[in-house]
């Protein structure tokens, strides 16, 4: 690759949603060069990235977009178009056992990450063309009873130590916008499934106990609504918005498919019952519905997100195209086909 194409920038793109955007977009725009920069915690896994690794409009370095020598560099060395940042500790629970990686990688790292690219970008002269895309969360609205959706114009009111992140996040990524004329874009999704999800979060939780005879931990009375987006859904949002959302605009981003945890649970159990009815032998079980159990409730458990998401339907002709039963399908059969060759090696 030669460091002085036009390059654009995607943070964290070892992780869940960026890598599995990492993918659409190579293939979708072989002509755009991608630096992919992730500093490859426990969530990011270039594994993620097997198939990416060897297109030629790709790149990787292992770094840490709070670490702000190594992307002032990064800035210097690449001419950076714009700039995606999905590079986010994500994990509700954790953030819950303890925040400060929260507010150093979500916060402060989306702060040096803008700093950066606001002074190259001003040195270009290019502070309003170039663009910063935020990737955030329906979290930061805070929690919904049993009717109602969060608009784009919902108050923020983040209710855990993640959410507050990233919540603060986005006002540094807004302030940026007001104060100093940069192109920013901020897209706020809800739940994503898919493929190459961290093993932490809730459906490879069930895939994975499920298929080891374990529990199935489902937190409270299970009552607790997430709307389901598949991930691929969520990336041809993200182009949409990068490349034609307004500046200083946020979009929200659903898929319409508004599930309880236990309905969740017991679908996914379903499934596996129907295309590996055989991993059950060992334990003596007539479904894995059988090992699904209330647990103790997550502290400050958000009882319901659901987002208004006609602003990118109306404006950017978004809609979601991947049926929720398709969907949950493809992703059962990926997390049983790596947990099939896991137990082969
Ligand atoms: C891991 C786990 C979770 N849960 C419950 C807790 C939630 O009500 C629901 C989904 O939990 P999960 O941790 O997978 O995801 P959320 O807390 O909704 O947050 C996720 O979606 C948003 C949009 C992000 O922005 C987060 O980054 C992303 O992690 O299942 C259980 O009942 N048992 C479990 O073992």
């Amino acid at each position: 690759m030669n460091n002085r194409q036009q390059t654009l920038l995607i943070t964290g793109g070892a992780g869940f949603i960026g890598s599995n955007f990492i993918d659409y977009f190579t293939k979708q725009y072989p002509d755009t060069q991608i630096l992919n920069i992730d500093k490859l915690t426990y969530a990011g896994n270039l594994d993620n990235l097997r198939e990416v690794d060897q297109r030629p409009n790709y790149r990787f370095l292992q770094g840490d977009i709070g670490d702000k020598a190594w992307i002032t560099s990064i800035f210097e060395e690449y001419d950076i178009s714009g700039v995606i940042n999905f590079a986010a500790e994500s994990h509700v629970d954790r953030s819950i056992e303890d925040s400060q990686a929260f507010v150093e990688s979500n916060v402060l790292g989306t702060l040096t990450l803008l700093d950066a690219a606001k002074k190259d970008w001003e040195e270009k002269g290019e502070l309003d063309i170039r663009r910063f895309h935020q990737i955030s969360t329906d979290e930061v609205y805070g929690s919904l009873g049993e009717v109602g959706s969060f608009s784009e114009t919902t108050p923020y009111n983040p209710r855990n130590p993640y959410s507050a992140s990233k919540a603060s996040a986005n006002f540094f990524v807004k302030s940026f916008g007001y104060t100093y004329g940069m192109d920013v874009v901020i897209s706020s999704s809800s739940n994503n499934y898919g493929p190459r999800q961290h093993q932490e979060k809730l459906i490879p939780t069930i895939i994975s106990h499920a298929l080891e005879g374990k529990q199935i931990p489902i937190y409270g009375d299970g009552g607790n609504v997430r709307d389901w987006l598949y991930v691929d859904d969520h990336c041809r949002a993200i182009d949409l918005i990068y490349h034609k959302g307004h500046t200083l605009e946020s979009y929200n981003v659903g898929g319409g498919n508004e599930q309880t945890n236990k309905d969740m649970a017991a679908q996914i159990c379903s499934l596996l019952d129907e295309f590996v009815p055989e991993y059950r032998q060992p334990y003596s079980i007539s479904s894995y519905r059988d090992l699904i159990k209330f647990t103790e409730d997550r502290k400050g458990h958000d009882r319901r997100y659901s987002v208004d998401d006609r602003k990118i339907k109306q404006e950017l002709g978004w809609k979601p195209a991947v049926d929720f039963h398709e969907g949950l399908k493809k992703t059962m059969e990926w997390y049983v086909s790596e947990w099939k060759n896991k137990q082969t090696l």
